[in-house]
């Protein structure tokens, strides 16, 4: 079996040890490894599709941005695996994958493949979410220094100093031929955000749909009242906020030059369009959660 383990040694602050546990424990399986580290961002999804043949199964090693770009660079049938080394890893938690070296390896080799249905974002697929506003200035806001040296912490950081811009653009979206308005939305394909919490009951990977989130908390504290919901899996509850499922979203913003987030990194600016991807990939996870 032919393995090709993309790298990102900028995710989580790089995790050169669990790399090489990694790789040993896949050749211990008989496993024929090649290890590519990506050079920079865009990296990996370009090296992907410049190569003639990418063997067995590709497998991600960083965080759910690393995932995005493979998952971007991806050939037809060839399954995905994912060890998560990044700062929050939510697509491997949403899938249960291990964190262990030598049972990630086992679940790569010998694991079953579970058909996963991505979202595309104007011709860009994404796994876990894509989101504006609020959602998106966090993630355009997060300091990649503190991110290294100080992980999620990054984020908060990032969320608390985005608060006071909520409310300063509205957005329209046309979801599934409905208009509606919004002032930060979050289009989940999975069910978790931000590490182990749960946005939405409603998103799954496996169906070819989406869950949209509107908020419409009317200010700060409200939206603050919606985020502190987050931890105990409650925000679908709170006033304000409508969960919908839909398969094709158009949105526009008041504003000018409003970004879109995507699987936790930046993604562009609006006008988008956002649809479920045309194709599903194969994602290896355990026998048992299959
Ligand atoms: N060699 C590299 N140097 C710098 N950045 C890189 C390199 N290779 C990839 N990247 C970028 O690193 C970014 C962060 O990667 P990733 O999201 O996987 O890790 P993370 O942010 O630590 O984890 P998570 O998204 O799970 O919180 C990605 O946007 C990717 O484009």
């Amino acid at each position: 079996m032919k393995i090709l383990v993309v790298y990102n040694p900028a995710a989580g602050g790089g995790r050169e040890a669990l790399l090489k546990r990694l790789v040993q424990a896949l050749e211990r399986r008989g496993a024929d490894v090649e290890v590519y580290r990506t050079k920079a961002p865009g990296d990996a999804t370009r090296h992907l599709q410049a190569r003639a043949h990418q063997g067995d199964v590709v497998v991600a090693v960083g965080g759910d941005g690393t995932t995005n770009e493979v998952l971007n660079g991806l050939d037809d049938g060839v399954p995905l695996g994912i060890f998560g080394t990044g700062t929050a890893n939510v697509l491997a938690r949403e899938l249960n994958l291990p964190r262990h070296p030598e049972q990630a390896a086992e679940v790569m080799v010998n694991g079953a493949s579970l058909t996963v249905w991505p979202g595309d974002l104007a011709g860009r697929r994404f796994m876990m979410w894509t989101g504006v506003g609020y959602d998106a200035w966090v993630v355009q806001g997060t300091d990649l220094g503190v991110k290294r040296r100080f992980g999620k912490l990054a984020y908060v950081l990032a969320m608390i100093r985005q608060l006071a811009r909520y409310g300063t653009t509205d957005y329209r979206l046309r979801i599934d031929g409905r208009d509606y308005q919004a002032r930060s939305a979050i289009i989940a394909n999975g069910r978790h955000y931000g590490g182990r919490f749960v946005l939405t009951r409603q998103a799954d990977l496996t169906q070819p749909t989406l869950q949209v989130l509107l908020f419409n908390a009317p200010g700060r504290l409200a939206l603050l009242k919606c985020l502190m919901a987050l931890p105990f899996g409650a925000m679908e509850r709170v006033d304000g906020i409508v969960s919908l499922p839909a398969r094709e979203i158009e949105i526009e913003a008041s504003e000018q030059d409003e970004p879109l987030q995507a699987d936790g990194d930046p993604a562009g600016i609006l006008p988008a369009r956002v649809t479920v991807a045309e194709r599903a990939v194969l994602v290896r996870v355990a026998r048992d959660s299959a």
